[in-house]
């Protein structure tokens, strides 16, 4: 099956095509949802940060308007990324994602990290660049760990006091410089909960715009230890059984489908699908 969204670096010059807007409030939709002629989109009264190529769409390309603020647009409104991740079409959110990281990433690299001058935009590259300094600045991607550890037919499962009230979810957490990804797992595992494991095996990966993580996820068995959890980050953390789970992550993440999968093997029933 060929994918119907592509990134790409557009040159902005060019006319026509599609455009979304991002603000510090989100997206801009109305009830045809978050693409809009470009061409239309840039004579509403908005207050242009920058405008970025970023892909094809069906084959059209799609532009990216960055707002310095939500501007009223009438018969429209501005919702978050996770809203979009939740209920949208999980293509136009594979759009919005890629385009709220690299309106991120530009509008935080607009001055040079060495020496605070002015970045350009690098011509048919996605890259900031200081002339003096001869620095490249690419977008920024954190590799971050999640790891579903069982014990026969239970899962660890850890709330953080972020989590919408009941959730439960696998644990998660940044690499640092210097780890490799088994390394940050068992150390994660050790800070959050002070439990021991073995036998880590990957499972796959996941684009997490919010704002730039790469989810790297494993299955891992319990190796030893009783359940201490970190303050400040985990509220509570708990062996459920897989006949008896709390309320689980969002559909399409991947502690959702790292969950699933396990359900899925311990019951005998088909194994779901990580969705991109
Ligand atoms: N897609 C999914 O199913 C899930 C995704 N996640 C994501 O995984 C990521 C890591 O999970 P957490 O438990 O929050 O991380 P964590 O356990 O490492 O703790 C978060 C803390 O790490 C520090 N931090 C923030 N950004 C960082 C960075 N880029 N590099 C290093 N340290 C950083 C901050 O002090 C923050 O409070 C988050 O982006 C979270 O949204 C977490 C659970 C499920
Ligand atoms: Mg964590
Ligand atoms: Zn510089």
């Amino acid at each position: 099956m060929t994918s119907r969204w592509t990134t790409a670096v557009l040159d902005t010059d060019q006319p026509g095509g599609w455009a979304v807007a991002r603000s510090p409030e989100g997206f801009l939709f109305d009830d045809n949802g978050a693409l809009f002629p470009r061409e239309w989109l840039k004579r509403q009264d908005l207050s242009m940060l920058a405008e970025h190529g970023i892909g094809h769409l069906d084959g059209e390309p799609v532009y990216l308007l960055e707002l310095r603020s939500p501007a009223a647009v009438p018969g429209c409104n501005w919702k978050g990324l996770r809203a979009f991740m939740l209920d949208g079409d999980h293509t136009v959110y594979k759009v919005l994602g890629y385009a709220a990281q690299i309106g991120t990433w530009a509008r935080e690299h607009r001055f040079c990290g060495n020496c605070g001058q002015a970045m350009t935009q690098v011509p048919r590259e996605r890259a900031m660049y200081c002339q003096p300094c001869e620095l490249r600045s690419y977008p920024r991607i954190s590799p971050s760990m999640i790891v579903l550890v069982t014990r026969g037919d239970e899962v660890l499962l850890a709330r953080s006091p972020r989590f919408v009230s009941g959730v439960y979810s696998t644990l998660a957490g940044f690499a640092e410089p210097g780890e490799s990804a088994e390394d940050c797992l068992i150390r994660e595992v050790r800070e959050e909960v002070r439990i021991e494991v073995k036998n880590i095996q990957y499972m796959g990966s996941q684009c997490w715009p919010f704002p730039h993580s790469m989810m790297l996820g494993f299955h891992a068995e319990y190796a030893g230890g009783e359940i201490v959890c970190q303050e400040d980050e985990i509220e509570d953390a708990q062996w459920f059984n897989v006949h008896e789970l709390p309320p689980l992550p969002a559909s399409r993440s991947i502690a959702r489908y790292l969950i699933d999968v396990y359900v899925a093997r311990r019951l005998g029933h088909a194994e779901p699908v990580l969705p991109g």
